[in-house]
């Protein structure tokens, strides 16, 4: 497999702007961001700070032909995935490898239904608390990059040259040996705090500081761990403890991505979180009373922001 020498991203949120950005440090020019002509205006317009330096990236069309890339990295929230893979189409060649950072457990199936499950490698981060407002973006930890195979017992040489560009870039990362099991695992703490949070409106410090705040969290959180053995994954109770070490250690004012949604009155990914477990609930015969409640409170809450 060649060295990466373009990569296109998909998605200049918290997360994509974070990351990418120190792709877009060691090489400019190999860098280029996937955004409509609506989006590539207003960024122009207003460019980036990244916590506290300046971006002024380059942005290319959906519509642009014939600048196909090594890699490209998708960074959307769940309910943009169906437009991102139309608007990545032109970049895809046979080669081209495509890592999804969202979270949730099925985002890399649906891309790989679409451009072929060989150009997928599997990704989530985990430990970053960026936060975005408008085009500032900002965080305390970057934390890291799990990504690789489905399984990772030895490593592929597409992972090898991402790992190879991680190490050039100062990303952190690490290569789970079953990223199946990681992507469940990090669902799992995704469904406590991201929901649980922006019910509550509460900032990490909150769930640091208050018993009832964690324990809501595991409440949701032990639905998807019922869930992950019925399909095989068997997450285990000793996983929660794994989940608060890192909750531990994300900035006391940071926020989840699901609280900055709702106070920002942009849809949040409660399908693909509580939606999910409530799915796979009915497929198993298992109930989820804590996400079935979270999924219309949330649901409330965006309708509540709509009619503002
Ligand atoms: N924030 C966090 O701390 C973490 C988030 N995640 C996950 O990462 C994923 C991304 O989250 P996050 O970065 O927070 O999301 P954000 O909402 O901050 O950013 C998403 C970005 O995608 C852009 N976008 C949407 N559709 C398109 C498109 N078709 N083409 C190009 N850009 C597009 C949006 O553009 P526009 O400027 O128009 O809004 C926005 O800038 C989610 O699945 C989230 O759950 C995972 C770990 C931590
Ligand atoms: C784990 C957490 C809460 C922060 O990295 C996250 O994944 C999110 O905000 O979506």
């Amino acid at each position: 497999m060649k060295k990466i020498e373009t990569i296109a991203v998909a998605g200049l949120g918290a997360i994509g702007a974070a990351y990418a950005s120190k792709l877009y440090d060691i090489n400019p020019q190999s860098v280029k961001f996937i955004a409509n002509q609506e989006r590539a205006e207003r960024y122009r317009r207003t460019g980036f700070t990244i916590n506290g330096k300046p971006y002024d990236f380059n942005y290319v069309q959906p519509e642009e032909k014939g600048m196909p890339v090594d890699m490209i990295i998708v960074a959307v929230k769940f309910h943009d995935l169906p437009q991102v893979i139309e608007d990545i189409r032109n970049y895809v060649e046979k080669d081209t490898m495509i890592l999804s950072l969202l979270n949730g457990i099925s985002s890399e199936e649906i891309l790989g239904s679409v451009y072929g499950m060989e150009k997928m490698l599997y990704g989530s981060c985990v430990g970053i608390d960026a936060v975005r407002e408008g085009s500032v973006i900002s965080y305390t930890n970057i934390g890291k990059i799990n990504f690789g195979e489905k399984q990772n017992a030895t490593l592929s040489s597409r992972v090898e040259v991402v790992k190879e560009l991680f190490d050039q870039a100062g990303i952190p990362y690490h290569i789970p040996e079953d990223m199946l099991r990681t992507l469940w695992w990090k669902y799992a703490l995704n469904v406590g705090v991201n929901q649980v949070s922006a019910v509550l409106k509460a900032p990490y410090g909150v769930f640091h500081e208050m018993e009832d705040a964690r324990e809501l969290m595991k409440m949701a959180m032990e639905e998807v761990l019922i869930l992950s053995q019925k399909e095989g994954v068997n997450l285990k109770p000793e996983d929660m403890e794994e989940f608060f070490k890192i909750l531990n250690t994300l900035a006391p004012e940071g926020k989840t991505s699901m609280l900055q949604d709702v106070e920002a009155g942009r849809k949040t990914e409660v399908e693909m979180l509580a939606g999910t477990v409530m799915n796979l609930g009915k497929k198993h015969g298992v109930k989820t009373p804590v996400n079935d409640m979270l999924f219309r409170m949330i649901r409330v809450l965006e309708e509540m922001n709509q009619e503002r």
